[in-house]
Order: C-alpha cells, then sequence, then structure tokens
C-alpha cells in the first residue's frame, strides 16, 4: 500500500491526538517524566515522542515513524516473540536485584555506565552486583568517556568477567575507532577477547548512519525505529549494515507501550535477531499507557497492543505541555510536508 504524503493531513493527526505523561520509577537519561503525543490512525496507534532538546528537523523523522505506525501499521512478522535484554540504569548495586526483578528469564542485561557525577568503582560495583543474577551484560556509556577513560574502564569493567559488548563508550566516530584499535591490544596483553563496540548515538544521531559502520568504529549497531524514521527504514538499515556483516540490535527510545509495538512489531520483522533487543524498558515507567506486557522467559509478545482509555484519560499531560507538544507536532507536520517523501519507503 502506498500512502503517499498528503494521506494523514495535518487536521487527520491532531483529530486522534493525544499528550500523555507517564512519571518513570527512577532517573533515566537524566528524565524522571516521559512526555508523548500518541496518535491514532486507521492502521492503529503511532508514538510521536522525540527529546524535549531535539531540534525540529531530528523531531520531523521521529513524526514520520509515528505517521507509518498509524497509518501504514507493521510489516510482516517473521516470529512471534523478542527476546529482550534487562535495562539498569545508573543505580546503586543493592537496588539492582529490584530493577532486574520484572525481567524473569532474561539472559542479558544492559547496564547504564559512565553517568556524569558517578566515578568507575560505582560502575565496576553495579556490574559486578548484575553479574551475580544475570551473566550475560553489555554496558552502554552514552558517549560519556575520552578515548583514555574508555580503555581504562573497560579494561576493568572485563577482569571479573566478558562484556558482550559497550555501547557508545565515546561520542564520536573517530574516538570509537581508536577505542576499537587500543582494546585490542590491551586485551591481547591480558589474553582476553576484546570487547565489540555498538554504535549507538553515531547511528541514530548520524546524518549517515552507514559511517560508523564503514569506517570501523562499530562491530554492532543499535536500532530505533522513531530516531530512523520508521519500521520500514529500520529494516532496510539493518539489510545495509548485514551487507558489512554487522548484526542490529532493536532498542527502544524509553518508548510508550504504543512506540514498544514499532520496536516489537520491527524486530519481529528482521530475517535474523541474534542479540536480545533493547526493548523491556516499558518497567521503568510507574505506569504504561497500556496493561503492561509481560515479560516470560526473558521474551516479550510483538503482536500490538492499543492504549486504554482509562489509563490515557489518568496520564494526560498538564495543558501548557499539551499545547507544546502540539504546537512541536505541527511545525514537524510542516517541515515532513515540504521534504514530501512517501511513507511506504
Ligand atoms: O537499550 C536498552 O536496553 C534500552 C534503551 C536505552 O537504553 C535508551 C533509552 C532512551 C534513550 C537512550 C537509550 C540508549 O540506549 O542510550
Ligand atoms: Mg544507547
Amino acid at each position: 500500500m502506498t500512502v503517499p504524503f498528503g494521506g494523514p493531513s495535518l487536521a487527520d493527526l491532531l483529530a486522534g491526538a493525544r499528550v500523555v505523561s507517564l512519571p518513570m520509577r527512577v532517573r533515566f537519561r537524566g528524565i524522571t517524566t516521559r512526555e508523548a503525543v500518541l496518535l491514532e490512525g486507521p492502521a492503529g496507534w503511532g508514538e510521536f515522542a522525540p527529546f524535549p532538546e531535539y531540534d525540529d528537523a531530528e523531531a520531523a523523522t521521529w513524526l514520520r515513524a509515528a505517521i507509518e505506525a498509524a497509518w501504514l501499521g507493521p510489516p510482516t512478522p517473521l516470529r512471534e516473540r523478542v527476546p529482550i535484554n534487562a535495562t539498569v540504569p545508573a543505580i546503586a548495586p543493592q537496588q539492582v536485584p529490584e530493577i532486574l526483578a520484572p525481567f524473569p528469564g532474561a539472559r542479558t542485561a544492559k547496564v547504564k555506565v559512565a553517568e556524569n557525577g558517578q566515578t568507575l568503582a560505582e560502575d565496576v560495583a553495579r556490574v559486578a552486583a548484575v553479574r551475580e543474577l544475570i551473566d550475560n551484560v553489555r554496558v552502554d556509556a552514552n558517549g560519556g568517556w575520552t578515548v583514555d577513560e574508555a580503555v581504562t574502564a573497560l579494561d576493568a569493567l572485563t577482569a571479573d568477567g566478558p562484556l558482550e559488548y559497550a555501547e557508545q563508550p565515546c561520542a564520536t566516530v573517530p574516538e570509537l575507532v581508536e577505542v576499537r584499535r587500543r582494546l585490542a591490544e590491551v586485551m591481547n596483553r591480558h589474553g582476553r577477547r576484546r570487547v565489540p563496540i555498538a554504535a549507538d548515538e553515531s547511528i541514530r544521531r548520524a546524518e549517515d548512519p552507514l559511517k560508523v559502520v564503514r569506517t570501523g568504529g562499530a562491530d554492532v549497531a543499535v536500532v530505533k525505529v522513531a530516531p530512523l524514521g520508521g519500521m520500514r527504514r529500520l529494516l532496510s538499515l539493518a539489510d545495509d549494515l548485514a551487507g558489512h556483516g554487522v548484526p542490529v540490535v532493536v532498542s527502544s527510545a524509553l518508548d510508550t507501550a504504543v512506540g514498544m509495538n514499532a520496536g516489537l512489531a520491527a524486530a519481529a520483522a528482521l530475517p535474523a535477531l541474534p542479540y536480545a533487543c533493547g526493548l523491556g524498558t516499558g518497567g521503568l515507567f510507574v505506569t504504561d499507557v497500556a496493561e503492561p506486557r509481560q515479560v516470560a522467559d526473558g521474551s516479550l509478545a510483538a503482536h500490538p497492543i492499543a492504549p486504554d482509555q482509562t489509563r490515557l484519560a489518568e496520564l494526560g499531560a498538564p495543558p501548557e505541555r499539551a499545547q507544546w507538544w502540539l504546537a512541536r507536532l505541527r511545525r514537524c507536520y510542516e517541515l515532513l510536508a515540504v521534504s514530501g517523501d512517501a511513507w511506504d519507503e
């Protein structure tokens, strides 16, 4: 089906728009409340929730993904369930068991490290506490280390066990290339396997998401539906990455249950899914817009779920925030209308 621009008008979009504000259990990415616009269209629901600091040009890509979900619907699934990782925010080691409790059967945990104001010793202690409960651990530094800091930290974090990979240890592509090279030396000296490097921000916030791979900066690619402009765009990038021998890990952008539908649908449609996906972040909310999906045997059911009307009413954002989001949606819509691309590409 082709839905060229003009399928949904701005009035169509606004007619089915609900602005919600979800309280979080713990601070994540420096936020304690996650706001989103949910759009209802003929094919289901879509989520528009670019982080508040993003400019309109970047946010417009997220709107494209929301429209794809609500006006085109998901691509053809190849599996019914999607394995997920537990996500561990930059919390104290004593809190680790309660954070892991909602992830029964998860065999992989992703641990946030390099948080502002924290030390390497705190990262080492948090990772050790997670390893007591889940063997396979990956870390995510969100670009917070320099090259020297990354090499030191990843050396320390692999003294007591391997890491599946390190996500975005440094901010830039040349730094990732350098970390990968220096890690190979250090790990070789210690007789350890080099920690693979995963790119996240270097993919989702890049003009050219393949650059980091072509340059030799990443072994694994973290891919997210909204910043890439939709499920089909994610699948097409994953295909290009596979051509470079780079596997993908589908992850959430701290999505509500509606955004998670799109991440799960994209993961369910990928020909290969060698890694657990970062789509288990629903548990970071106190309440979500739908009955929470249950993790069973470390995986989630991939079929879409509609938001619950009672929850939508309870989670409605304050009027001034709703106005802010709808004004942003209008501006992003204008940017997409000018660019004039089709929704099914
Ligand atoms: O990958 C996961 O486990 C969850 C997703 C996640 O960490 C995340 C969520 C919102 C914003 C940024 C990030 C990130 O991966 O850096
Ligand atoms: Mg990340």
